[in-house]
C-alpha cells in the first residue's frame, strides 16, 4: 500500500494521463507536422496551463546513450514504472561485450541443437542500426561467434527497416552485410542472406493487430514461398524497380535461391534466432514457432526446431521459453502499487498502441492487476496517412464513457496517431493526425471538469515533431536530388511536453521543471495528485503545491 501523503489530500475526482504517441517539442517548426497544425486546444493549454518538457530519449528511457531516440516501448516502461531501466538495447549490446550471452544455455543450446540437426542456424530480425528492436551489430557478432564455435551453416531472414533508419536505407545496411558474409564464409561454413521483406509488410505485426503479415513471414521465411532472386540486393532492386514510391518497411517479402531451390528454409533440427530484443513486435512469430495448438493461421508444416528470442518478450506469458539475455526485471510499477493501494485503473487504446498503455506500462507483462480494466478499440488495418485520424475519436468515446461512469480513480490513454501517422514520412496526414488529437482532447477536458478531475497530457517520445531528414552540417531539411524536403519517418531525440490540466485546485497546483525531469517522474506524480507518497522506487514527483 502507498502512504497516504501527509501534505496533499489529493484530487478527489478521477486523474487522467494521456500519451500523445510520437508528440515532441521540435526545435524548429521547418519539418513540424505538429507547428503546421492547427491545434487550438493545445495552444490553449500551452499558453494556460502549468506545463513543462520531459526528456524521452537516451538515457533518460534506459538507451545506451543520449544519440538513442526515445521508443514506446522504453517511453512507456519508464512512465509504468517510475524508474529507468536499462533497456534491451543495452543489455544485449554489454551481454556481447562481455561474452557473457555465450555462456548463457540459451545460446548454448542454439549452438548444440544446430550441430545434432541439420547444422544451421537461422537468425530472423530486423535488419537496421536503429536500436529500437535490434541492431544489426548484435546479428554480426552472433553469426562469427557460430562461426567460431564451427556451426557450419548460417541463414539470415532480414526485416527491411526504413521507420527507424531513413526510409530507403536498407541497400546501406544489405549490400555490406552481403559482402561480409561472403567474406566469413569459407571452408565449413556458409553464411547467407534466405529471405526477406519490409518489417510492416511481413512479421512484425504487434498486439494481433493484422496475423496476415505474420503468416506471409512464416510462408517467406519458414516455407520458402515467394518470388525468387539471386541475392537480397537484387530483389531489393527488383521490387523498388517494379514500385518506387514504395519505402523499405513497405517492400513486399522475398525468397534468395539458387536453381530455383530456396537457400534457407526453416527444416526439423534446425536452430532459429529472432533477434529482436523488444517484445511487441516479436511475440506472434514467437508463438507461431513454439505453440503446439496454434491456430492463427495455418503453419502448413511446423518443422522441430531449437527456437529462442533475443530477451524474454512477454514476463507472464513466460514467452519464449528460450531467451539469450535477461530482460529488465522491471518491478513495484505504478500499475502493481495502485492496485495494492485499493486505485481502479482504466487503460484504452487503439489495437495499434493497446499494449504500450497495458503490457509495456506495466512492465513487459500482459497479464491485469486487480482493479484495472482495459478496453481495446480494434485499429484499422489500412495504410495510415489515408486515414491520419484513426480511432482517435473512439478512444475518446471510451475515455468519456469510463470516467462518466465514476468507476475509475486514473484513467490512461494513448492517442496512435502523431507517431503511427508521424512514421509513414506523409507530412500532410500527419498535421491531420496532431488535428485529429487536438480535436478528441477538446472533448475529452470538458468531461474531467464535469467529474472534478485533472489530467496529465504528455508523450512518450518524438516522431511529427520532425517529418524531414535534418541536414546534419546546416541543421536545415535534407533534399532530394529533386528539391523535395527527405521525409523521415522515425522517432526524434526532441523532448516531449507535460501539461497540467487542472481546473480544480483553485491555482494551486503546478509543475516543477527539473533538467533531468523524465518520463519517469510521471509515477510519482500521478500518486501525489492521487494524495499518496511516490513508491520509494520511484523518480521524483514534478508536482507543486501552494499550501491553501
Ligand atoms: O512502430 C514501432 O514498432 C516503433 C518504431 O520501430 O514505434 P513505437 O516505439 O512508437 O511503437
Ligand atoms: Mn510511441
Ligand atoms: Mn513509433
Amino acid at each position: 500500500m502507498l502512504q497516504k501523503s501527509a501534505s496533499f489530500p489529493g484530487i478527489q475526482g478521477p486523474v487522467v494521463t494521456i500519451i500523445m504517441d510520437g508528440y515532441g517539442i521540435a526545435r524548429t517548426d521547418v519539418g513540424s507536422a505538429i507547428a503546421a497544425a492547427r491545434k487550438p486546444t493545445l495552444d490553449r493549454l500551452l499558453a494556460s496551463c502549468p506545463n513543462i518538457t520531459l526528456r524521452a530519449h537516451g538515457t533518460a528511457v534506459g538507451m545506451p546513450s543520449d544519440d538513442d531516440m526515445g521508443n514506446s516501448e522504453v517511453g512507456h516502461n519508464a512512465i509504468g514504472a517510475g524508474q529507468v531501466y536499462s533497456q534491451g538495447a543495452a543489455l544485449v549490446a554489454d551481454a556481447i561485450a562481455v561474452g557473457s550471452i555465450w555462456q548463457g544455455a540459451a545460446w548454448q543450446q542454439i549452438v548444440a541443437g544446430a550441430k545434432a540437426g541439420r547444422g544451421v542456424i537461422h537468425f530472423l530480425g530486423l535488419f537496421s542500426d536503429g536500436n529500437v528492436h535490434s541492431h544489426i551489430d548484435h546479428l554480426r557478432a552472433m553469426i562469427l561467434r557460430a562461426k567460431d564455435e564451427a556451426v557450419p551453416s548460417v541463414r539470415v531472414h532480414i526485416l527491411l527497416d526504413g521507420r527507424d533508419v531513413p526510409e530507403t536505407s536498407a541497400l546501406d545496411y544489405v549490400l555490406p552485410f552481403e559482402a561480409f558474409l561472403a567474406e566469413v564464409s569459407g571452408a565449413g561454413f556458409d553464411a547467407r542472406i534466405a529471405s526477406g521483406g519490409g518489417r510492416m509488410s511481413i512479421t512484425m505485426d504487434r498486439y494481433e493487430a493484422n496475423w496476415n503479415m505474420v503468416e506471409r513471414g512464416w510462408q517467406t521465411h519458414v516455407l520458402g514461398q515467394g518470388e525468387q532472386y539471386a541475392s537480397a540486393s537484387q530483389a531489393i532492386e527488383a521490387l523498388r524497380a517494379r514500385s518506387p514510391a514504395t519505402i523499405d518497411q513497405d517492400l513486399p517479402s522475398f525468397v534468395i535461391a539458387s536453381a530455383g531451390q530456396p537457400v534457407g528454409t526453416i527444416e526439423d533440427g534446425d536452430s532459429v534466432v529472432f533477434f529482436n530484443f523488444r517484445g511487441d513486435r516479436a511475440i506472434e512469430i514467437t508463438r507461431a514457432f513454439e505453440e503446439a495448438n496454434f491456430d492463427k493461421f495455418d503453419r502448413v508444416r511446423v518443422p522441430r526446431v531449437t527456437y529462442a528470442g533475443m530477451l524474454q518478450y512477454d514476463g507472464d506469458l513466460k514467452l519464449p521459453k528460450r531467451f539469450l539475455v535477461d530482460p529488465p526485471a522491471i518491478l513495484d510499477t505504478m500499475g502493481e502499487w495502485f492496485a495494492k493501494s485499493g486505485i481502479t485503473q482504466f487503460a484504452c487504446s487503439e489495437t495499434q498502441k493497446f499494449g504500450h498503455v497495458t503490457y509495456f506500462w506495466n512492465g513487459n507483462r500482459s497479464n491485469k492487476f486487480a482493479g484495472e480494466t482495459y478496453e481495446e478499440v480494434p485499429s484499422d488495418v489500412v495504410p495510415f496517412e489515408q486515414r491520419p485520424w484513426m480511432k482517435a475519436a473512439e478512444i475518446a468515446d471510451a475515455m468519456i464513457a469510463a470516467l462518466r461512469s465514476g468507476q475509475y480513480r486514473t484513467l490512461r490513454c494513448n492517442f496512435a496517431n502523431g507517431d503511427m501517422v508521424g512514421h509513414t514520412g506523409h507530412f500532410r496526414a500527419a498535421t491531420m493526425a496532431i488535428e485529429a488529437v487536438d480535436l478528441q482532447l477538446a472533448r475529452i477536458l470538458p468531461v474531467i471538469d464535469a467529474m472534478g478531475g485533472v489530467a496529465l497530457i504528455t508523450a512518450d517520445h518524438g516522431n511529427a515533431d520532425e517529418m524531414y531528414e535534418i541536414d546534419k552540417k546546416s541543421g536545415q531539411p535534407a533534399r532530394n536530388a529533386d528539391g523535395s524536403f527527405k521525409s523521415k519517418t522515425s522517432h526524434t531525440l526532441n523532448p516531449v511536453p507535460l501539461i497540467l490540466y487542472d481546473q480544480v485546485s483553485g491555482g494551486r497546483l503546478g509543475l516543477k521543471q527539473t533538467a533531468s525531469a523524465g518520463l519517469s517522474n510521471i509515477a510519482a506524480t500521478i500518486a501525489n495528485l492521487l494524495g499518496f507518497e511516490k513508491h520509494d522506487k520511484w523518480d521524483e514527483s514534478l508536482l507543486t503545491v501552494k499550501q491553501a
